[in-house]
């Protein structure tokens, strides 16, 4: 039971009806990023941040313990059910990424099964990733010694990525690609995931699912109990594309960023990449474990561009408290991630540098990092995102040394605000290490 006396966290004053609405729109001016907005106020009223805006209540809470907390307690798993969040799927609370309870239940259930057991360190899905980064390196070959606007290159392999383990083809409309949120291409994707479902339909063997899509059909056949319909399918696939997609390839860009401003960064990631790969083979997912020097300059990347800045919001189910205040039902949660990994609570937070993820050779796993998120609606795709990375930045770097043309400025850190940062236009020469 909670204490008739615990308050909503403090925030800052708050106007009738509109609540922090002018607040927000005036400190955005002096900030730039929403994140940065609620960063601010944080120092000022507490880790426990309480915001409102029209009848919605958000929360941003704000440090590892407080994350910690809100990511594992089963009150805050539920997902925002404004119109926002619904009018992609029907109206309805649907899919995995903004839904919850029993149909949440499921639908994770089924997905963590099927990439456990088909996905995730199978040979499959290293080749899929391998036949993407074969591409792209011939693409940079084909253009080589010349500027390239970089900022949409990995749209396209990772969305075949993404599009065989959901649907086993390569291929998608391209013209879907990255546009997902205006209403008639969503309209069109939709048709094209109906689309693909009745052709799996007609193709299944029950023994031996394909792709994402047999799994979901083999669990509808073998427990007609569990309720999942098509619709849920449908969705489904639309969350795996857009969870999987922009997270990444701004991740991707950002790498390649901190990587053209950071020359020695670039040259010692080179220096592993020929020690440990050289230069008869390609790179693979087994170089891994030997190549700590990269896994940190991915971790590192993760830290000073965390692209979900404070990560897909979460909703108290239930009244609940939280510290000494009172999370009414319905409010829905923000963490602070971007400011977990750039507070100053890291030395020189804003200076890109690897080697802190390393101390004697060796990695050290921060568990600092959360970039993923934790506890029950942690990512189901950190393992393939990571996978992604490795490969393509080993792969490009085996190959090409990047430069910034002569005459272009050198490429910003600051993001471009949005659901997920991105980074600004720039372009980069790729050139060929080895004639
Ligand atoms: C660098 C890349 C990525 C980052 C930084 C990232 C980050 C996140 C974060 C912060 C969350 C929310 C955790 C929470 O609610 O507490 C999340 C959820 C999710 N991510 Fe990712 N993600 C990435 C890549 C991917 C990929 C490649 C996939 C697809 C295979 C994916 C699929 C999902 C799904 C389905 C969820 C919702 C899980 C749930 O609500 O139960 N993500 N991700």
């Amino acid at each position: 039971k909670i204490s008739n006396r615990a308050l909503y966290p403090p925030g800052p004053p708050t106007f009738p009806i509109i609540g922090n609405m002018l607040s927000v729109y005036i400190d955005l001016k002096k900030h730039k990023y929403h994140h940065k907005v609620w960063q601010s106020w944080s120092r000022i009223y507490g880790n426990i941040l309480g915001l409102k805006f029209g009848l919605i209540r958000i929360v941003v809470v704000s440090g590892r313990e407080l994350i910690r907390e809100v990511s594992t307690r089963e009150v805050f798993d539920s997902r925002p059910d404004g119109f926002l969040y619904t009018m992609r799927s029907f109206g309805k609370k649907l899919g995995i990424v903004f839904s919850d309870g029993p149909v949440w239940n499921t639908t994770r259930r089924v997905l963590l099964k099927y990439l456990k057991h088909f996905g995730y360190g199978t040979r499959s899905m290293e080749v899929f990733i391998a036949e993407e980064c074969r591409d792209l390196v011939m693409l940079r070959i084909s253009d080589a010694g010349t500027p390239v606007f970089v900022n949409q290159m990995f749209h396209i392999p990772i969305t075949n990525i993404l599009w065989r383990i959901v649907a086993g083809k390569r291929h998608i409309i391209p013209d879907l690609i990255g546009f997902t949120e205006i209403k008639s291409v969503h309209n069109k994707l939709h048709e094209f995931i109906l689309e693909t479902i009745k052709e799996h339909r007609d193709s299944i063997d029950i023994n031996n699912p394909r792709d994402v899509i047999d799994a979901f059909l083999i669990e509808m056949i073998e427990h007609k109990a569990t309720a999942i319909t098509e619709e849920e399918l449908q969705i489904v696939c639309l969350d795996m594309l857009e969870a999987g997609m922009e997270t990444v390839t701004n991740t991707a860009i950002f790498m390649l960023l901190h990587l053209v401003r950071n020359e020695k960064v670039q040259k010692r990631l080179q220096t592993e990449i020929d020690n440990v790969v050289g230069l008869s083979r390609t790179p693979s997912l087994d170089d891994r474990p030997n190549m700590v020097y990269t896994e940190a300059v991915l971790l590192e990347t993760l830290r000073i561009s965390s692209v979900a800045a404070v990560g897909i919001p979460h909703m108290a189910r239930e009244d609940a408290r939280l510290g000494d205040y009172l999370i009414p039902k319905g409010t829905y949660i923000l963490l602070a991630i971007h400011d977990l990994h750039n507070s100053n609570d890291w030395e020189d937070p804003d200076i890109f540098r690897p080697e802190r993820f390393l101390k004697e050779g060796s990695l050290i796993q921060d568990d600092k990092i959360l970039a993923f998120g934790l506890g029950r609606r942690r990512c189901i795709g950190e393992g393939l995102a990571k996978s992604e990375l490795f490969m393509f930045m080993t792969h490009l770097l085996q190959k090409f040394t990047l430069k910034v043309p002569d005459g272009d400025p050198m490429p910003s850190t600051d993001p471009i605000d949005g659901i997920t940062l991105s980074a600004k236009p720039f372009r980069v020469i790729f050139e060929p290490r080895f004639k």
